[in-house]
């Protein structure tokens, strides 16, 4: 019975070991599960990594708790017999078999199983307690991870929320600066408008005025293609009238003609007649001459003595004329002079010539009430000029030596005028020359210039000896191209008015008062600048003139007795040539010189003069003005200066 109850403990302990094999090989083969080890058993299993950590998916199983899921079953292979075949574990059961064995073999199994059994209790309580460690420790880092999980969150949320204010305040700025852009444009865009606005109100304004210039042109150019056109009808209607009356007097000529022709053959016939009676009556003297040689000698003597008589009083007249010419005449270097060809002359001339200005100027000596005669000069000029010629004439008075001067200044601004004016204000006789009549007497230069001062010196009043154009005798010496001759006249004028003379003014005018010779330049005592006129003075002289070549132009041809006899031009009527017109064309006539001025006037005076009705209008005038001026303008650019430089 013991025998039998032994063998049953041992079956049980056999089965009881093999399940515990068994579980530990279910364990092993799980991955990780304690091996569970019978005492004396050596197992070929590789012992289980220690620490190795849990996958995360799913915590590792608990050792005793396990529960036998469906997915789980099929891990325990039952599918292969228990050999010794790839995958199968005998090792537990090798075990079983041996604790089986020792079992058989101890003389007590039940107490060599009980203390089995509580080893194995033992080690199952150490193993529970290692894994309630092993546990705690799962979840520390578990907690850990969690607690390094949640740290990392935080900052990553820290660091979204970081990023998204970064974003936010990008945005910001984007949206400013896209607003700053927005604004610019929008601000460009303005400027832009407003300038597009202006441009196009200043081409308007261009258009505008382009227009109104091109309907005054075009106005202008009808006035003139109207005046024009007046203008040749004029003229033809003049040319047919001409023609009427050249073939007037063609037939007239003609009739003259045949009467002349008939007269002179009547004559003819006559003087035939008379001749032959005269021939008839010579051949008779002649016959009884030739005949009777004492008559014959007679008549020759006496014809030969009529002869020589002729030619000697003709040649002797001459001759003595030619003294009288030299001693008291005028010489001929002289142009223009105050004095008379001959000193029986010259006082008559001055009577008539101071009773036709008194008669021009209704009695005054002068037309500037002043006594300056014509002459436009500016203010300071004037009084310069009028003080040099109480001078003179005091000087005159006093017997005190007379002071040379130069008067210099662009052409045409009255420089010979002024020193007329000033001759005759100082009580002086004077007498015009020109330096470019000098050169072609060659040789007899000299004898000319002492003939000239020889004849200056006999003034019983002094005289101003005004020598026009002087550049053009008194330049340098030394200059290549002055002949031998002028060089000698020049010394001879250096001679003559080496002192100071009681006598003789000279007065110089040139337009190029560089060119002078220095010893001409060192007897000059004044010097006088005349400028080209101003506003104020090209408005006196358009004045002047338009009074003169208009105005008095017409009441000349009225008051005049010879109207009776001759064939009149019609008279000029002037209709609404005011002051601000004449002004208007004063400040026009910009950079032209009094003679430009007056040979403007004299145009203005043709143009009246060959307009249909002989009438000086505002248009009139304002064309040829304008005419003028492009005229000057082109001049002025074709001599190569800046037309708009004296403006
Ligand atoms: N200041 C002026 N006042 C009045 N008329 C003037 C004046 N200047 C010039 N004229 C006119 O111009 C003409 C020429 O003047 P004038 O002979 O005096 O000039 P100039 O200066 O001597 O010229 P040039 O240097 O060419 O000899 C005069 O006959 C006159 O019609």
């Amino acid at each position: 019975m013991a025998a039998a109850a032994a063998a049953k403990a041992a079956a049980a302990a056999v089965s009881a070991g093999a399940a515990i094999a068994l579980c530990s090989e279910r364990a092993h083969a799980e991955g990780g599960g304690p091996t569970f080890r019978f005492p004396g058993f050596s197992s070929p299993a590789p012992a289980p990594a220690p620490a190795a950590p849990p996958p995360q998916q799913s915590p590792p199983p608990v050792a005793g708790k396990r529960e036998e899921t469906p997915e789980e079953a099929p891990k325990v292979s039952t599918q292969h017999p228990r050999t010794s075949a790839p995958g199968f574990d005998p090792a537990p059961l090798e075990r079983g078999v041996d604790a089986l064995g020792k079992l058989q073999q101890s003389p007590n199994p039940k107490q060599l199983f009980e203390l089995m059994k509580k080893q194995e209790e033992t080690r199952q309580q150490e193993l529970a307690a290692k894994k309630a460690e092993y546990q705690k420790a799962l979840a520390e880092i578990d907690l850990e991870k969690k607690r390094v999980d949640y740290e990392e969150r935080k900052k990553l949320e820290q660091q979204l929320a970081k990023i998204k204010s970064q974003m936010v305040q990008y945005e910001d700025e984007l949206k400013r600066k896209r607003l700053q852009a927005e604004h610019e444009a929008q601000r460009v865009r303005n400027q832009e408008l407003v300038k597009m606005q202006e441009e196009s109100a200043i081409r308007l304004e261009q258009i505008k005025r382009a227009t109104e210039e091109q309907i005054q042109e075009q106005r202008r150019l009808t006035e003139k293609q109207k005046a024009e056109l007046e203008r040749t009808i004029q003229t033809q209607k003049i040319m047919a009238e001409a023609e009427g009356r050249a073939i007037e007097t063609k037939l007239t000529e003609e009739v003259k003609k045949r009467l002349l022709l008939e007269q002179i053959n009547a004559d003819k016939e006559k003087w035939i007649e008379v001749i032959n009676t005269t021939f008839e009556h010579i051949g008779g003297g002649l016959r009884t001459i030739l005949t009777d040689q004492n008559k014959l000698v007679v008549a020759v003597g006496g014809v030969t003595a009529l002869a020589a008589g002729i030619y000697t009083t003709r040649e002797g007249a001459r001759v003595v004329w030619g003294y009288i010419d030299r001693i008291l005449g005028q010489p001929s270097l002289i142009r223009e002079s105050s004095r008379g060809k001959y000193p029986w002359s010259s006082s008559f001339s001055r009577a008539t010539s101071t009773l036709t200005s008194k008669l021009k100027n209704g009695g005054n000596l002068g037309k500037n009430g002043d006594g300056f005669g014509d002459v436009i000069l500016n203010p300071s000029l004037q009084k310069r000029v009028k003080q040099l010629a109480n001078a003179t004439a005091n000087t005159k008075l006093h017997q005190a030596p007379f002071r040379n001067m130069l008067f210099y200044g662009p052409p045409g601004t009255g420089k010979t005028m002024a020193a007329r004016e000033l001759a005759r204000k100082s009580g002086l006789d004077y007498a015009l020359m020109t330096g470019g009549d000098v050169a072609p007497l060659g040789s007899q230069a000299v004898t000319k210039i002492h003939q000239l001062f020889d004849w200056a010196k006999k003034s019983n009043r002094g005289l101003l000896l005004f020598i026009d154009e002087a550049d053009a005798f008194l330049c340098e010496r030394n200059k290549t191209y002055m002949s031998e001759a002028q060089r000698s006249a020049l010394n001879a004028l250096l001679f003559r008015t080496g002192d100071q003379s009681k006598d003789i003014v000279l007065a110089l005018a040139t337009n190029r008062p560089g060119d002078l010779d220095s010893a001409v330049a060192d007897r000059i005592d004044e010097v006088l600048e005349f400028p080209l006129p101003g506003e104020d003075e090209r408005f006196k002289l358009l004045k002047l003139y338009l009074d003169k070549y208009i105005i008095k132009a017409s009441d000349k041809h009225e008051n005049s007795w010879l109207s009776l006899f001759r064939r009149q031009p019609q008279k000029i009527e002037v209709k609404g040539i005011t002051d601000d017109l004449i002004r208007e064309a004063a400040t026009k006539t910009q950079g032209f010189s009094g003679r430009e001025i007056a040979k403007m006037m004299a145009s203005v005076q043709a143009a009246v003069y060959g307009s249909k009705d002989c009438e000086l209008t505002p248009g009139l005038f304002r064309e040829v003005v304008d005419y003028k001026v492009a005229e000057h303008q082109q001049r002025r650019r074709l001599a190569g200066e800046d037309p708009k430089q004296n403006e």
